[in-house]
């Protein structure tokens, strides 16, 4: 009996991977998936009926009914999940079959997922995906790395179903081993930052200007339609109109305020510290997220410390929502500065050599943090591909200075009145600590060799030196 063989293959038709197959079945190939959910296999089916896209419930029939060489996503829960599926194919693969891990996988463990296969000939991509549901079904941002030569094999099917912007395709081959899966998890702890700032200019609207919510969606959408055009601005606004379907009133106010995470942003912390690059943005979005999550504790202490400043005036009218975009964009540039500074190093580090003119072409489009503002950001380090901190890049140097005095009259309304800005103030922490010749760290340095010898250097000699300083 003849079968129908397929493109490509996916296993997990969850929200990522079912609608990832439709467009790829969109775009004219055939498409084949399977889940251990079968409710999921019956959903693709359902959805996809007239489509070259079929479900299946076995492993064995779907590697079966695929082209060779294989060419299969796995959209599965990251962690242990991936090496059972892996496992599970194994057997049934030949030599030179290519899996493609398209989930928020740890870099290490891509890394040695990359090594394991090699040893079993079977050629390993561990790739960013990004764009959530939408994303996935009408074209994601796709941030493959790891085997070059299984890159080459499926660049003409990514490349079809990626974004576009301008006509250029939002994926590019990022690089060796778990380049793909670093890119992308930065990529989040940069969309961890970006959501925070915009949670806490909601915040200072709200509470300093007594802005309602349809205004503030109204101002979001006017934003949207400037230098802080981008999709987390877009959904702000959307956000921000939606009436509650349950009771009078919006959504968003009856939404608890603890959020929770999956570890990407995490992630992005702990290597950010391991590699000794500062991205404090990122940091202290995990924090606030850590720190939303104390809900009762924070009742208790708002219980006992009184309001700040009750009788501080509402500063109506469009000086403050100004101001308050000024600070956004700001802190938007710092955000994604401390992202690609911690790519540069990590790509040194890591040996990962990568492009980042490349990485923020394939971000202007598809994904979660895709802006306006990467155009600029592409353009910085395209013409300069030794850069890593583009607050010094002529594109942003002069804007970021100006916007100064705006940022530290936002913030200074905002802590007078006692709302939390972690976020938007590690942004100009970050830029006024870059930009002193001098800190105090001479202190610190003294400190540690008072207690503990440690040493220190001179700035009017060479050497190291050690003093009894009692
Ligand atoms: N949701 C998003 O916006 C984004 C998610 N991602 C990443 O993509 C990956 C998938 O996410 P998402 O689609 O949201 O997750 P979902 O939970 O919606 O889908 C995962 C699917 O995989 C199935 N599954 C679990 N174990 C197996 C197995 N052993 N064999 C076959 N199928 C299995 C699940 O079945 P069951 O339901 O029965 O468990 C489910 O249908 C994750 O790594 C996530 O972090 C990346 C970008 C965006
Ligand atoms: O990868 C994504 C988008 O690009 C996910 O939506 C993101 O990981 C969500 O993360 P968290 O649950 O930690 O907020």
């Amino acid at each position: 009996m003849n079968h129908q063989l397929y493109d490509f293959g996916m296993i997990g038709l969850g929200v990522m991977g079912r609608n990832f197959l439709l467009n790829v079945a969109d775009d004219g190939f055939a498409a084949l998936g399977t889940d251990i959910n079968e409710e999921s296999v019956r959903a693709l089916n359902a959805e996809g009926e007239g489509m070259n896209v079929k479900g299946v419930h076995t492993q064995k029939e779907f590697v079966e009914l695929l082209s060779k060489p294989r060419k299969i996503m796995l959209l599965v829960p990251a962690g242990k999940i991936v090496d059972t599926v892996i496992e599970g194919l194994l057997p049934l693969l030949d030599n030179g079959d290519i899996i493609i891990d398209g989930g928020n996988s740890h870099f290490d463990d891509t890394n040695r997922r990359y090594e394991y296969l090699k040893t079993k000939n079977i050629r390993f991509l561990g790739t960013g995906v990004s764009g959530g549901a939408e994303g996935a079904r009408r074209g994601p941002s796709i941030m493959p790395g790891g085997d070059r030569s299984a890159w080459e094999v499926v660049q003409p099917i990514l490349e079809t179903v990626a974004a576009k912007v301008n006509g250029e395709p939002c994926v590019t081959y990022i690089g060796e081993s778990s380049s793909g899966h670093y890119v992308k998890m930065v990529h989040n702890g940069i969309e961890y930052g970006l959501m925070q700032l915009i949670a806490e200019a909601y915040d200072i609207l709200r509470r300093v200007g007594k802005m309602n919510n349809d205004e503030m969606s109204a101002l979001f959408s006017q934003w949207n339609q400037g230098r802080l055009n981008s999709y987390l601005i877009e959904i702000t606004a959307s956000i921000l109109k939606m009436r509650d379907d349950k009771m009078d009133g919006h959504l968003l106010d009856v939404i608890l305020d603890k959020a929770k995470q999956k570890g990407t942003g995490k992630w992005t912390s702990q290597t950010a510290m391991d590699l000794g690059v500062p991205v404090p943005t990122i940091d202290s979005a995990v924090t606030m997220r850590g720190i939303s999550a104390f809900k009762e504790f924070r009742q208790d202490m708002s219980a006992l410390f009184d309001v700040v400043h009750p009788e501080a005036p509402a500063i109506k009218g469009e000086g403050l929502a100004a101001a308050v975009e000024e600070s956004l964009y700001f802190s938007f540039v710092i955000c994604y500065a401390q992202g690609m500074h911690l790519l540069a190093e990590a790509s040194a580090e890591l040996k990962y050599d990568l492009d980042l003119e490349g990485v923020a072409r394939i971000w202007r489009g598809g994904c979660i943090i895709r802006a306006a503002l990467l155009e600029k950001i592409r353009q910085a380090f395209g013409g300069h591909p030794e850069l890593k901190n583009m607050i010094s890049a002529d594109e942003f140097r002069d804007e970021l200075y100006r916007s100064r005095d705006a940022i530290t009259e936002v913030l200074h309304l905002a802590n007078e009145r006692g709302i939390p800005t972690m976020c938007m103030s590690s942004a100009l922490q970050y830029f006024d600590a870059f930009r002193s010749e001098r800190l105090p760290l001479n202190m610190v340095q003294a400190q540690r060799d008072y207690f503990g010898s440690h040493t220190y250097e001179r700035i009017d000699q060479k050497g190291v030196f050690h003093t009894q300083w009692d």
